[in-house]
């Protein structure tokens, strides 16, 4: 991965520390301007700090408003590579710590030892920028710890990981004890799939043939190298394809949407999965409660010149004109599912989050079955790797709300057996398709609605 080792060439030269004011000659140095860390600090620290999500905290960050575009998507690979080995760089850093730094010191630090042991970053320059990021940010005080601990870590080199159990501490020790109903040897897997970046996902427009350097999935999605950047992808303007990851596809397929029926997608945005409804010749209503969203998937839906009926609206309270012949709710969930794509995704909730998101999803299943015609189609989907928001919802919902279990077949999974439980539900992990490059964690269920 390639982080700038210095600063561009447009960088200007600010003073050191928040205030700007005179300190002793040897901090008086002018610190280099560096964006990159700036915000990848910004992200880091919205995240462990504030439990925001990296995206969020994208979007917010000041030193990202004014940042070029390369160095933005440098910034979100670090933050992204540091959370990703946050355990890890916890414990290579323990011993060199005499005493527990501010937390915004850690941070620094983190940042610092990631681009030392993860990233191709020369010593100097992860031991230097990371110095300046914390006279920049007020930390001049511990400037030169950083500087110390830094550079016994660049010493020490690869060294320093043997014998850490990286799988094990990179993942929060509530998330590993809840994988464990995967089987012990399905937890290392998982872990094992989170350690490293996601390819991406593409899935096309019936017809389009397989972009260069694409690699076709059995499922039928697309996969190119990680960090190949999307707008240089041709056909992209055209919209002969979108990204979306291998298992995301699955829960839309599933439910099997025929020419001509009145499907609802109840938690739309940004509308991977409405293009495949529309693909597939339904007519498809996109419901989702966020406008900004909404308006993410109203340019997504453009670009890919499809035709949907958007509703922005809350979908456990909306009430459609019409009944539905069949409904995808693809459920606001932990999205434990997506730390590949997100590390964030681990460190943001806590297991007390998952009551208020298992009882949203209980409100928005009890909508769907409500706006579902008598023998319609329900397919339940999330994007977790929590029972809790998965296989123990299906449980809870079969025989109410006049839903019953209609479960998928082996011939509807054919292309990836493995994620076919014996119940006849979805699940898939980062753990499968390891020679391939893993895919997320998604669980689905069928249901149809009695006569
Ligand atoms: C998991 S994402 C959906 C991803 C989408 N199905 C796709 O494939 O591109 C969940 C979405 O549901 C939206 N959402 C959450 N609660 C909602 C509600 N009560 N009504 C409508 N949309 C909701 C969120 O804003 C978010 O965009």
């Amino acid at each position: 991965m390639n982080i700038p080792s210095s600063a561009p060439s447009s960088a200007r030269r600010k003073p050191a520390g928040r205030s700007g004011k005179s300190r002793p000659a040897k901090e008086r140095r002018p610190v280099t301007a560096d964006p990159t860390r700036d915000i990848a600090f910004d992200i880091v620290s919205g995240v462990i700090e504030n439990r925001r999500m990296l995206e969020t905290t994208l979007a917010r960050s000041s030193a990202a408003q004014d940042a070029e575009a390369r160095d933005r998507g440098a910034a979100h690979r670090l933050a992204a590579a540091t959370l990703r080995h946050r355990g890890t760089l916890m414990a290579v850093l323990e011993p060199f710590l005499r005493k527990e730094p501010p937390e915004p010191v850690r941070i620094a630090l983190l940042i610092g030892a990631c681009q030392l042991l993860f990233l191709e970053t020369p010593p100097h320059a992860a031991v230097g920028t990371t110095v300046d990021l914390m006279r920049r940010r007020g930390l001049a005080p511990f400037a030169g710890l950083a500087n110390a601990v830094l550079r016994k870590i660049a010493t020490g080199g690869a060294s320093l990981l043997e014998g850490l159990d990286q799988e094990r501490l990179n993942i929060p020790a509530w998330l590993w004890t809840s994988w464990k109903t995967f089987g012990p040897g399905t937890v290392r897997a998982i872990a094992r799939g989170l350690s490293h970046e996601a390819p991406l996902d593409l899935t096309l427009r019936p017809g389009t043939p397989v972009p260069e350097g694409g690699e076709l999935l059995p499922t039928g999605s697309v996969r190119l190298p990680a960090g190949t950047r999307v707008m240089d992808i041709a056909g992209y303007e055209e919209g002969t394809f979108w990204v979306q990851d291998a298992a995301a596809c699955l829960p839309a397929r599933l439910l099997a949407a025929q020419p001509g029926e009145r499907v609802a997608d109840l938690c739309a945005a940004p509308g991977g999965k409405t293009a495949q409804l529309a693909l597939a010749g339904a007519q498809v209503t996109a419901l989702e409660r966020d406008p900004v969203r909404m308006e993410r998937l109203k340019e997504n839906i453009a670009r890919l010149r499809l035709d949907v009926n958007t509703v922005c609206a809350d979908a456990a309270a909306w009430q459609p004109e019409h009944l539905f012949d069949a409904i995808l709710l693809d459920a606001p969930c932990s999205a434990t599912g997506t730390a590949r794509r997100h590390p964030d995704a681990l460190w943001i909730k806590r297991p007390r989050d998952l009551k208020a998101l298992v009882e949203s999803q209980e409100l928005l299943l009890a909508a769907a079955a409500r706006m579902l015609k008598p023998g319609g189609r329900l397919v339940y989907a999330v994007c977790s790797l929590q029972s809790e928001e998965g296989s123990e919802q299906a449980r809870k919902i079969a025989g109410k709300l006049g839903l019953q279990p209609h479960p998928f077949t082996p011939e509807e999974l054919s292309d990836l057996p493995e994620a076919l439980t014996p119940e006849g539900w979805l699940r898939t992990h980062p753990g499968m398709w390891p020679e391939r490059g893993g895919m997320d964690g998604f669980f689905a269920a069928r249901f149809v609605k009695a006569d």
